[in-house]
């Protein structure tokens, strides 16, 4: 299908010298030069405040991608063609006078532009203006801008402002990388391609769902970014509530960028506002102290490099989700979140309610839910738990359950699922949109964890501690245990 778009682009990354573009978008890129999917004459002007030349950011780029790309997927010969794409431009963002020179660059090439803002967020608008002031070629750029659009709603809204008062939404592609990550996408065919599950999906078929993004890993030398944001700001707010969105919305009617869009915006607006008497009950919100990680020993969140001793940020979030509408009243969906927790997985479990009435010996009911659980990250693919009669001549009718199972790497025999960012750009490059979040999403989405954070800056309660390398507080144990139910732990 890509066959007839052009993809030829000129892209300026902003920030080309930070931690985002150099571990993420240089080896994303260089995979897309290693698939052949950068069209001939497409060029990147790498673009940051250190002084450096274009011989060094090349050589510095080269080492990088070096240390983080697979021996096996490493071509020198693929690396240096990728590299000779690679201009370096030092700029400071703030000041105008320099961006003239950017228009020299882009004035060489009639390439589709694609200006790529892997900066702190503030300088999403001075960048944008700088641009405009310059003249660089405004109506036909397409700008790519990271998560967080701000801190909350209103400074999302000064962010989304600022750039909309240059670029028209057509052009926006705010990324939230979940969004690129192959099951993610797959959400939408398993839902909408299958017409045995599209039925069930609602509240007549599901109790409950869970949606789980547990990270092993700590603050990793962010600590300056994380602690001003916490884990609800993070995670919660754009890549959890997009993954609910995509398990909850209605069918969109074609998959063009704002069907699916416009039915997301319905789930966020669907959300259930959480008052401050129901904080208890709904939301946890655990630091983690020292602990364990893969049977090392691990400072705590407050002894991490660069701690401020006294932070009351969360690393740990759980919330109960209700959405008010037709299809899911009275389905909670219980997610959680957190850093240092035993291991990294990301998984959604669709719990669908037991037949009407049960006719098996009684001591087995607890297993008579069918349980569908998507894996996200790792061994990406998805089990359907389904209970059969257990096998032998003494067993009677003895009900058992096992997966009908589908590991995507082994059954479509998948040599590599690309990284999420690979996608991500190779989509701005054609100009879908659908993968990427629209204005109204990410100020919802605010709007809805606003009212959480308010709710504990009110109560001034500090985070409950968990030990690093256990699965968070007791207390999110607790918040679903007293629904009946557990978290989902592959047996
Ligand atoms: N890092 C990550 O894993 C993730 C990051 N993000 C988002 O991506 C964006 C970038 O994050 P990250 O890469 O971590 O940030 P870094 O601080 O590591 O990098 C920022 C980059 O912007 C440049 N820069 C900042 N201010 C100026 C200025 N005034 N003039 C010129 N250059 C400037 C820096 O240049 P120089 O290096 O020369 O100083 C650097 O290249 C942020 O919005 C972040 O929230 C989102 C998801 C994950
Ligand atoms: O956006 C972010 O995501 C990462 C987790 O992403 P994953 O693809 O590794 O699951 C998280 O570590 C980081 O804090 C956050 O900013």
């Amino acid at each position: 299908m890509a066959d007839h778009i052009d993809t030829r682009c000129d892209l300026m990354l902003f920030g080309a010298l930070g931690d985002l573009a150099q571990r993420k978008l240089f080896p994303a890129l260089y995979q897309l030069e290693r698939a052949n999917l950068l069209a001939e004459g497409s060029r990147i002007l790498a673009i940051a405040r250190t002084e450096a030349d274009t011989p060094e950011v090349r050589n510095r780029l080269l080492e990088k991608l070096q240390q983080q790309i697979k021996a096996s997927e490493f071509d020198e010969s693929v690396a240096q063609a990728f590299l000779a794409r690679v201009e370096y431009k030092q700029l400071d963002f703030t000041d105008p006078g320099g961006f003239s020179e950017l228009n020299d660059w882009r004035n060489s090439a009639h390439n589709q532009l694609i200006v790529y803002m892997a900066t702190p967020p503030a300088m999403y608008g001075v960048i944008a203006r700088n641009l405009r002031s310059a003249d660089c070629c405004i109506e036909k750029t397409r700008v790519v801008v990271e998560k967080p659009i701000g801190h909350d709603l209103e400074s999302s809204r000064v962010i989304n402002d600022e750039l909309g008062e240059v670029y028209h939404e057509s052009q926006l592609f705010r990324i939230d990388h979940y969004l690129g990550k192959e099951t993610v996408q797959n959400l939408i065919a398993l839902r909408f391609a299958n017409n045995l599950f599209a039925s069930q999906w609602d509240q007549n078929h599901i109790s409950h769902v869970e949606i789980t993004v547990a990270e092993s890993v700590g603050i990793e030398g962010r600590w300056g970014y994380f602690d001003k944001a916490g884990q609800i700001r993070d995670m919660i707010q754009n890549h959890l509530l997009q993954l609910l969105c995509l398990i909850a919305m209605d069918p969109p009617s074609d998959l063009s960028a704002d069907s699916i869009r416009d039915e997301k915006v319905k789930i966020l607006k669907a959300l259930r506002r959480i008052t401050p008497d129901m904080m208890e009950q709904y939301v946890v919100r655990g630091q983690y102290v020292a602990g364990t990680s893969n049977g090392r020993p691990v400072p705590g969140y407050l002894e991490e490099e660069g701690a401020n001793k006294g932070s009351g940020t969360e690393t740990f979030v759980a919330l109960k989700v209700e959405i008010d509408n037709w299809r899911w009243s009275g389905v909670p969906f219980y997610i959680r979140t957190g850093k240092r927790l035993p291991e990294k997985l990301s998984q959604i479990i669709i719990h669908f309610k037991p037949a009407p009435h049960y006719i098996f010996d009684p001591d087995q009911k607890h297993l008579a839910n069918n349980k569908l659980i998507i894996r996200l990250q790792p061994d990406e693919g998805m089990a359907l738990k389904i209970l059969t009669k257990d096998q032998g001549l003494d067993k009677g009718m003895r009900l058992r359950q096992g997966p009908l199972e589908l590991t995507f790497s082994e059954t479509f025999d998948t040599d590599r699922i690309p990284d999420a960012y690979e996608r991500l750009l190779w989509e701005v490059m054609k100009g879908n949109q659908y993968l990427f979040v629209r204005r109204d999403e990410v100020e919802h989405a605010w709007r809805w964890v606003d009212q959480v954070i308010q709710n504990w800056q009110d109560s001034n309660e500090p985070p409950k501690r968990y030990a690093a390398g256990t699965w968070g507080p007791v207390a999110s144990i607790a918040m679903i245990t007293r629904d009946g139910r557990s978290w989902y732990e592959d047996a």
